[in-house]
């Protein structure tokens, strides 16, 4: 098939090749004429080789054993030229003739190569589909992603909690790491979403990580990913940890205070670097992401017990929120269990109202479960109770308010009744009574902080610190 005097040494090899390509091969001298072909130009022209090899391709047109040369074009035009044949069978052929010059710059041949048109429209139709899959998927992780942001609507109606968002508006913006400290159930994810939100990455990924949810020997490969066989159970293909998922966007550590001291380190690394390599891999990978971290724990407590990294609080420290616990901010409990109800109420076609009891209730509880177990509450009683109005005994809640350290309740003719521990230091005793004082007062208030500053005769910000400072003390 191949001329002898244009074969190459390793013509073997060669024809092999040329044997085996998919697509038709063939080659013409400076004027036309054709040198070699292959099996598929036979197979795609309708021609064997001996009758092609030695001819013209002009005399094949006129022929009328395909409709126009492409070779003969790019002879003419001293260029490669691209274009559509169609052969005496029909069969519509993409045709590129490519043609190579000597020193001189005189032409030596035309290498032409061809492919069946249809075997092109059914791969860009594939091409077109798979592109429109990737475009809905990409819309659907949006409409996810802004849903999973926009789904729950964050209450704000304290003053610690509007000081709190004036602050996470003007860091969420920043590059800023947050790192967030809160009770559980507090709204610290609900807050990170927020200040995602509002961050330049917010048609980026948001990744969530629970340190406490993921079993220490996983957590690693987790975060960092692992190439194919790097250990038993691997996921034969490998994965792509969470930080990389994270790239371009944000990346959520929850409860950071539970993270291994040996992952610690390779956090900080990952900070520093900006730069995660799987497990089982050689090669590093850039990434380039927001942090924000929460956790429930007293991390500088942590870093005395040295159970974490200094270095790695640092890092993560650089702007940091707390949220307050929610029996400190009494209007929020009233805010958010109105905005709940209400919810409830259209998702299923309710006209549900809370005693004032059950309100009173809800104020003088102490909450331990904080937002996630006042949501839940109101959940279940909405769903339970079968009349209009929901009346709910504080008693009946897990932890009455009886069980605090200090009691209080309040007399029919008006007076206040406080129970204080004995021969518990005076500072003490007198911080308790002012706090239940206090909260006797929001009670009787209904929550209402600016009410409750009136009558006490002190501001609001006044009311949110001593109640704070009590309950800090009686952590101590
Ligand atoms: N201010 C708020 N307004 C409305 N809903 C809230 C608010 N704060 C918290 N929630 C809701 O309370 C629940 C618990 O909140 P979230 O998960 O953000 O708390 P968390 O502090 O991250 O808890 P954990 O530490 O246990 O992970 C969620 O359903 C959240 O939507």
């Amino acid at each position: 098939m191949i001329e002898p005097s244009t074969m190459p040494s390793n013509s073997y090899s060669l024809e092999e090749v040329m044997d085996n390509s998919y697509d038709s091969i063939f080659v013409t001298d400076a004027v036309g004429n054709i040198l070699m072909a292959n099996p598929t130009a036979e197979r795609l022209l309708n021609l064997t080789i001996t009758q092609m090899v030695g001819r013209n391709i002009r005399e094949l047109v006129e022929q009328g054993h395909w409709d126009k040369s492409i070779a003969l074009e790019a002879i003419e035009k001293r260029t490669t030229v691209t274009g559509m044949i169609k052969t005496r069978d029909g069969i519509n052929l993409m045709c590129t003739s490519r043609p190579l010059f000597d020193s001189q710059g005189n032409i030596t041949m035309v290498i032409s190569n061809s492919r069946d048109r249809d075997t092109l429209v059914k791969l860009a139709q594939t091409l077109d589909k798979e592109r429109e899959l990737v475009q809905r998927y990409k819309e659907e992780v949006q409409y996810l992603r802004e849903q999973g942001v926009k789904d729950r609507h964050l209450v704000a109606e304290s003053t610690a909690m509007k000081n709190l968002l004036l602050e996470a508006n003007w860091v969420g913006p920043t590059e800023s790491s947050v790192l967030l400290y809160g009770e559980s159930g507090t709204g610290k994810e609900i807050l990170a979403k927020y200040i995602y939100s509002i961050s330049r990455r917010a048609k980026e990924a948001f990744i969530t990580v629970n340190c406490s949810a993921i079993p220490e020997n996983l957590i690693e490969a987790e975060l960092f990913g692992y190439e194919k066989g790097s250990f038993t159970g691997a996921d034969a293909k490998g994965k792509p940890g969470l930080f990389e998922l994270a790239d371009r966007g944000t990346i959520f550590l929850d409860e950071i205070g539970e993270m291994p001291l040996v992952l610690q380190a390779k956090l900080l690394r990952v900070l520093e670097n900006g730069e995660v390599r799987r497990l089982g891999g050689i090669h590093s990978r850039k990434v380039d992401f927001r942090l924000i971290c929460a956790t429930n724990r007293d991390l500088k407590k942590m870093v005395e017990h040295k159970t974490f990294r200094e270095d790695l609080f640092y890092r993560i420290n650089v702007v940091p929120l707390q949220l307050a616990p929610l029996r400190d901010r009494p209007e929020d409990i009233m805010a958010i269990s109105d905005v709940l109800l209400k919810e409830l109420n259209k998702k299923y076609g309710y006209d549900k109202v809370f005693s004032t009891e059950t309100l009173k209730g809800f104020l003088n509880y102490s909450w331990p479960g904080n937002v996630r177990e006042l949501r839940n509450l109101i959940e279940r009683l909405a769903i339970t109770t079968r009349g209009r109005v929901i009346d709910y005994q504080v008693e009946e809640m897990p932890y009455p308010p009886d069980n605090r350290a200090a009691g209080s309740h309040q007399e029919e003719n008006g007076t206040l009744r406080i129970q204080v521990k004995a021969k518990a230091p005076l500072k003490k005793v007198m911080s308790q009574v002012e706090q239940e004082y206090i909260k006797n007062t929001l009670q009787d208030c209904q929550g209402c902080v600016s009410e409750a500053a009136r009558i006490l005769g002190i501001d609001r910000s006044a009311i949110y610190r001593k109640v704070q400072v009590v309950q800090l003390r009686d952590q101590d």
